[in-house]
């Protein structure tokens, strides 16, 4: 089947919910310190990205039910001491859409703007066709002025078909090599499934096609994690990474910008292992397994087992996430599991 009309709807709404965020990252980036502590334009931006994608997308897909999973609610924004933050957002999704030429003319109300937002508490499931959203993946990156990306991908029963990563802060260029001179930014990932992956720019088109890296050498890998500390276990990947010889430091960047990254080959393998009691939602993770699996890449939890975005908001899943290419999965998997095996029988002593 294929999703081509769905795509280009999902293409229209993450790069202009990106062109949002971008406006608030750079406003946020010249601002004093004392407000660089206020958490307020990350939150301006995380419901004006979540508004503007599902504006765009019933719009775009009229014709179709239209079902919405996604990160934030409008429970904060409906109180009164969430007035005035309403009000900047409004503004924020007036402004984004007089710059497009097909929405131009669209202005919302504050209501609408909370409807909008709100559309996105569906629960997904096995049945139908949702949407998955991360208005912006990566807060405390685009709080620091580093990487973030939103991340839209569709479900249709169970399985996802179609996914979309806005990275406004990455290099159009490989990231692999830290001491080549930076180039320009802003890519656009998407992949259908069955049609590959492809990068364009943010604000162009020129599609190029990508694919992971073919090394088959584990002391050749490079690899990815978060970059937030509190996010993954780095003393296990470490201890994995280790195992297969890895020579390389790990790249650590934050959000889904990762599955990007690595559906173009710039590193070979990316780990998560949240730490106990975390569990795993649907929209950090369906776009960018997506891209990197339409690129020739596998993602699987910590016991190989394919990522099921059937459940539901949440992943179940056994442990971690891993993603790397065909030839380095064995290894990848086998380094996971001794090392996790050595980490609880070095707990349970
Ligand atoms: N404790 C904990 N453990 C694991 N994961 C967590 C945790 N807390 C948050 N999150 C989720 O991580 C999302 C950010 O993605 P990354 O972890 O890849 O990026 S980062 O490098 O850590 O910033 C982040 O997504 P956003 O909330 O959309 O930014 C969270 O969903
Ligand atoms: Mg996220
Ligand atoms: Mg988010
Ligand atoms: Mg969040």
């Amino acid at each position: 089947m294929s999703y081509d009309r769905e795509l280009v709807a999902a293409k229209k709404a993450a790069s202009l919910a990106a062109r949002l965020c971008q406006k608030i990252q750079r406003a946020l980036l010249q601002s004093d310190v004392q407000s660089k502590s206020d958490r307020s334009p990350v939150t301006v931006a995380d419901y004006g990205s979540q508004a503007v994608v599902s504006f765009i997308l019933e719009k775009e897909l009229v014709d179709v039910p239209f079902s919405l999973v996604a990160e934030e609610d409008s429970g904060d924004l409906r109180e009164e001491s969430g007035k005035e933050i309403l009000n900047r957002i409004t503004a924020l999704v007036n402004e984004t859409l007089a710059g497009a030429d097909t929405y131009a003319s669209s202005t919302l109300s504050e209501e609408s703007v909370l409807t909008a937002i709100d559309k996105g508490k569906s629960e997904g499931g096995p049945i139908g066709r949702h949407w998955v959203l991360d208005p912006i993946d990566g807060t405390k990156g685009f709080l620091r002025g580093d990487q973030y990306a939103i991340a839209l991908a569709l479900l249709d029963n169970g399985k996802v078909v179609l996914g979309v990563l806005a990275c406004p802060n990455l290099p159009l260029t490989s990231i692999a090599h830290k001491d080549t001179a930076p180039t320009e930014v802003g890519c656009l990932f998407y992949a259908q499934a069955g049609s590959g992956t492809y990068m364009e720019p943010l604000d162009g088109s020129s599609p190029v096609k990508v694919t992971v890296s073919d090394i088959d050498n584990t002391e050749e890998a490079s690899f990815f994690e978060s970059y937030e500390a509190a996010h993954s276990m780095q003393d296990l990947t470490s201890s994995i990474a280790q195992k297969l010889g890895v020579k390389a430091p790990p790249v650590r960047i934050d959000s889904q910008a990762k599955y990007g990254a690595l559906s173009r080959g710039d590193g070979a393998i990316y780990m998560r292992f949240p730490h106990k009691g975390y569990r795993e939602k649907i929209w950090d993770h369906a776009a960018g397994c997506i891209v990197v699996t339409e690129a020739g890449g596998i993602a699987t939890d910590a016991g190989g087992n394919l990522l099921d975005f059937s459940k539901g908001r949440f992943l179940d899943l056994d442990t971690g996430i891993i993603v790397t290419n065909q030839k380095l999965m064995p290894a990848l998997l086998k380094a996971v599991r001794e090392s996790l095996e050595e980490k609880s029988s070095s707990s349970s002593l």
